[in-house]
């Protein structure tokens, strides 16, 4: 039987005394693609973090992989965008190529070199997030957007088996944009590497992911785009309109590609 990637039973989070995260219970098996959305301050980027390891949890359990958090080793294996990408310092010394070379050095075990075959990998990855010509650039002169993307290099050029996004497009220009979406469709289709997409772009939500997880502190849905918008429960709980916008454009999406 396949091992689950992530599994979430009953999680509690709370910062002080105020609850964040209440009764989060949730599987995600390998090739899975979800969009998590939610209102501002409804946890996401607060639940990414503590599926991470990076926030200690009040109760619950969380298995990575079919091992306990707590004991988890592989981190190597999830590559993470975090929310805020451009607060970059910008004295930080590194140049754009050594960022991403810290993406691929994480999941090595010694010895930690570039060999010339990573050079090709990591100019690859650069390549197509279209900033290969900035490799020799320090990450702090670049740009917003920029700075992004080489981020976006350094959490996917380990080839990890889970990705985890939060919010990764917000400073991508559309052209970008649609590229990286592109990219990420292909990790995913062909080498079913498993993702979370945080976002707030509900309206085109449906055109890349095949799973939505609604979360308000709790989970309000998670299931299938076809679930959700056939579902009267979604109709009430959103209303049509929202319902709409979201099914209208993986409906198009459908069309257009199936
Ligand atoms: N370090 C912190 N200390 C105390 N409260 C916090 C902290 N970080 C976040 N919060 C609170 O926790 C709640 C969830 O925040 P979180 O950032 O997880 O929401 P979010 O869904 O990612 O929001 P957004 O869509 O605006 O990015 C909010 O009420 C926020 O004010």
């Amino acid at each position: 039987m396949p091992i689950d990637v992530l599994s979430v039973e009953r999680l509690n989070f709370y910062y002080n005394s105020t609850e964040v995260l209440s009764g989060i219970s949730l599987v995600i098996h390998q090739g899975d693609y979800i969009g998590l959305v939610g209102p501002n301050g409804s946890g996401k980027t607060t639940l990414i973090k503590v599926l991470l390891g990076l926030l200690p949890f009040n109760h619950g359990r969380i298995s990575l992989f079919g091992q306990d958090i707590v004991s988890f080793k592989e981190w190597n294996r999830i590559g993470y965008l975090p929310q805020k990408a451009a607060s970059i310092n910008p004295r930080f010394p590194a140049t754009v190529m050594e960022i991403a070379a810290m993406g691929l050095l994480a999941s090595k075990t010694f010895p930690r070199y570039i060999r010339h075959r990573d050079r090709e990998i990591i100019e690859d990855t650069l390549k197509s997030l279209g900033i290969l010509d900035l490799r020799n650039r320090l990450i702090g002169e670049l740009s917003g957007g920029q700075q992004q993307r080489v981020l976006l290099a350094k959490a996917i050029v380990g080839n990890p088996d889970f990705l985890i996004l939060d919010e990764p497009t917000s400073a991508l220009d559309p052209h970008t944009r649609e590229r990286f979406f592109d990219l990420l469709r292909e990790m995913n289709e062909q080498r079913r590497i498993t993702i979370i997409l945080v976002t707030h772009d509900i309206a085109n939500i449906g055109r890349y992911s095949s799973k939505l997880l609604y979360l308000d502190k709790t989970i309000i849905f998670y299931g299938s785009f076809l679930d959700f918008c056939e579902s009267s429960d979604v109709t009430r709980l959103f209303g049509s309109f929202a319902q709409h916008i979201i099914c209208h454009r993986h409906d198009h999406n459908n069309r257009k590609t199936g």
